[in-house]
């Protein structure tokens, strides 16, 4: 069984003092941040872009896993990859041009995530993913914050993790200590939570996930 990683959702930090909550996240015991990037045309909503990913990055050594929510994200790669990405997912309903974005991705030296909408199936991954390093099963429709799990995101991380013994299977929105639980039976070894994260203790929410 591969290792579970917890990645806090900086979307559900406090945006007036970012530098803190990035230190504070860490010491807390986090390895991953998760930085959602999203545009108003993709998803019905705005967060950040790489500027403030630029600006966080020397207050922490933890793996920066870009989540782009983005129309036509290859125009955006190189800037997120220049802001200091260690990983970098994009959705697979977002572009016309899967390969060659993944393929940029890669040409930065980032790891390469293709992400899935809950509408969407397992099978529209069938042509890319074995060039990926993991997929993102979206367990909410992407855009905010503190939504209600899905759990047919469930049946699909299963589905993957037969398939694919090695590859790594991110899970995000709406995990808490229950549905951590689920996801983690089911196959999925790094959790994104952001709203169950960021609302109490940190380090006591991040062990009670793992
Ligand atoms: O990609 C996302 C939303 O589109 C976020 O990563 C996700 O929603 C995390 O928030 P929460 O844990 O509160 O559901
Ligand atoms: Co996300």
């Amino acid at each position: 069984m591969k290792k579970i990683s917890i990645a806090p959702s900086l979307l559900a930090a406090d945006f007036s003092d970012l530098k803190n909550e990035v230190k504070n996240i860490e010491l807390a015991g986090a390895t991953h941040l998760h930085l959602d990037i999203m545009d108003g045309d993709f998803v019905p909503n705005i967060s950040f872009g790489p500027m403030v990913i630029k600006a966080i990055r020397p207050y922490t050594n933890m793996i920066f896993d870009v989540h782009v929510m983005v129309s036509n994200p290859e125009r955006y790669i190189e800037d997120i990859a220049k802001a200091g990405a260690d990983s970098i997912t994009i959705h697979i309903e977002a572009t016309k041009h899967i390969d060659r974005a993944v393929n940029l991705i890669k040409s930065f030296g980032c790891k390469a995530a293709v992400a899935i909408n809950p509408g969407t199936a397992v099978s529209s991954l069938d042509a890319i993913i074995d060039s990926l390093d993991m997929v993102l099963v979206m367990s909410v429709n992407p855009g905010f914050g503190g939504q209600k799990f899905i759990p047919k995101a469930l049946d699909k991380i299963k589905e993957i993790r037969e398939k694919y013994k090695d590859i790594d299977i991110e899970i995000d929105g709406g995990i808490n200590n229950e549905t951590a639980i689920l996801a983690k039976s089911a196959g999925a070894n790094i959790l994104v939570a952001g709203s169950y994260v960021f609302s109490g203790n940190y380090k006591e929410k991040i062990e009670s996930l793992k």
